[in-house]
C-alpha cells in the first residue's frame, strides 16, 4: 500500500513533508531552470514545462510526439506503482498541464501540492541544491486520447447542452480585445473564468477554498462535460486540475487551444 493512499488530489506540504522519502514518489519540479537551480523540493526532479509541449507554430501547445514522451518520462524513472506529486511556483498552470499529461499516458496516480513552492517556502521548510540522477529508463507508454479534446471533438459538441467550454484566458483576450491569434474572441457559448481568479494570493498561492461555488455560480457544473482551454493549454491546466480535483467527471483539455483555433481560417468565433 502507498504512503499516498487516502490523500485527496490536492495536497498540502505537511501532507508532502512526511512522505518525501517513500520509495513510490516522483516529485516534479515545473518552475524553471533558474528557480530550481536556486533551490527545490528535496528530491525534486526538473521538467522543463516546454517539455510537455510540441513548441511548433501555430499551435505549439498541442501534445509531444510519443518517442518525446517516453524520453521525459524514462528520464523520471517512470513505473507502474508511481505515484507523482507536482508543483510549480505560478498557482498551478505548468503542475495542472503535467496532471493533464499523466492522464494522457493512463497513469492517474498523482497529486498536486497546493500552492506549490510558495506555499512551500512560505511554510519555511527545507529546500535543497542536491539534483537526482536521472534514471534514464526505457520506458513504452500507451497513450490515451479520453483527457483530448481536439478542434473536430469540440467543433462536434458545439450548441449540446451537457458541455461547458471552460476559457481559462483573461477576460481581454475572452472579449476579443487582446489579440493573440490570426482571429480573435471566444469559442461560441465559452464561459470565462480566468485561471488566476481560482488562486488566493492571501494563502500562498492555493486554491481558493469557495472554488467550487464559483464554479457552480457561473454554470461549470459536474453533471456537464468541460472542456478547458486557453492559449497553449497551459494556464488552463490549472483549471483541468480544479475539475478533477472537485470530482468532475467528464473533463477534456483542449491542446490546440486558442493557437489552433484562433490561427484557423473557418472555426466559429463569438465577440
Ligand atoms: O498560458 S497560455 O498557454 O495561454 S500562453
Amino acid at each position: 500500500m502507498s504512503a499516498f493512499s487516502n490523500l485527496p488530489l490536492v495536497i498540502e506540504p505537511a501532507d508532502l513533508a512526511e512522505r518525501l522519502t517513500a520509495p513510490e514518489l516522483i516529485l516534479v519540479d515545473l518552475t524553471s531552470a533558474a528557480r530550481y537551480a536556486e533551490g527545490h523540493l528535496p528530491g525534486a526532479r526538473f521538467v522543463d514545462p516546454k517539455q510537455t509541449q510540441l513548441g511548433q507554430p501555430p499551435a505549439p501547445g498541442l501534445l509531444p510526439p510519443k518517442a518525446q514522451l517516453e524520453a521525459l518520462f524514462g528520464e523520471l524513472g517512470h513505473r507502474a506503482d508511481a505515484v507523482y506529486v507536482v508543483y510549480d511556483d505560478e498557482g498551478g498552470g505548468w503542475a495542472g498541464r503535467f496532471a493533464w499529461l499523466l492522464d494522457v499516458i493512463g497513469h492517474h496516480a498523482y497529486h498536486y501540492l497546493n500552492g506549490g513552492l510558495t506555499a512551500w517556502i512560505t511554510e519555511q521548510r527545507p529546500l535543497t541544491h542536491e539534483t537526482p540522477v536521472p534514471v534514464n529508463k526505457r520506458v513504452e507508454l500507451e497513450l490515451d486520447n479520453t483527457p483530448i479534446a481536439t478542434r473536430e471533438y469540440i467543433e462536434s459538441r458545439l450548441g449540446a447542452d451537457d458541455v461547458v467550454i471552460w476559457d481559462a484566458r483573461s477576460p481581454g483576450e475572452y472579449r476579443g480585445e487582446r489579440v493573440l491569434a490570426a482571429r480573435a474572441g471566444h469559442i461560441p457559448g465559452a464561459i470565462n473564468f480566468e485561471w488566476t481568479a481560482a488562486m488566493d494570493s492571501a494563502r500562498a498561492l492555493r486554491i481558493r477554498e469557495d472554488i467550487a461555488e464559483q464554479l457552480i455560480a457561473l454554470g461549470i457544473t459536474p453533471d456537464k462535460e468541460i472542456i478547458t482551454h486557453c492559449q497553449t493549454h497551459h494556464r488552463s491546466g490549472l483549471t483541468y486540475l480544479l475539475a478533477k480535483a472537485l470530482g468532475y467527471p467528464r473533463i477534456k483539455g483542449y491542446a490546440g487551444s486558442w493557437g489552433e483555433w484562433g490561427n484557423l481560417p473557418d472555426t466559429p468565433i463569438q465577440q
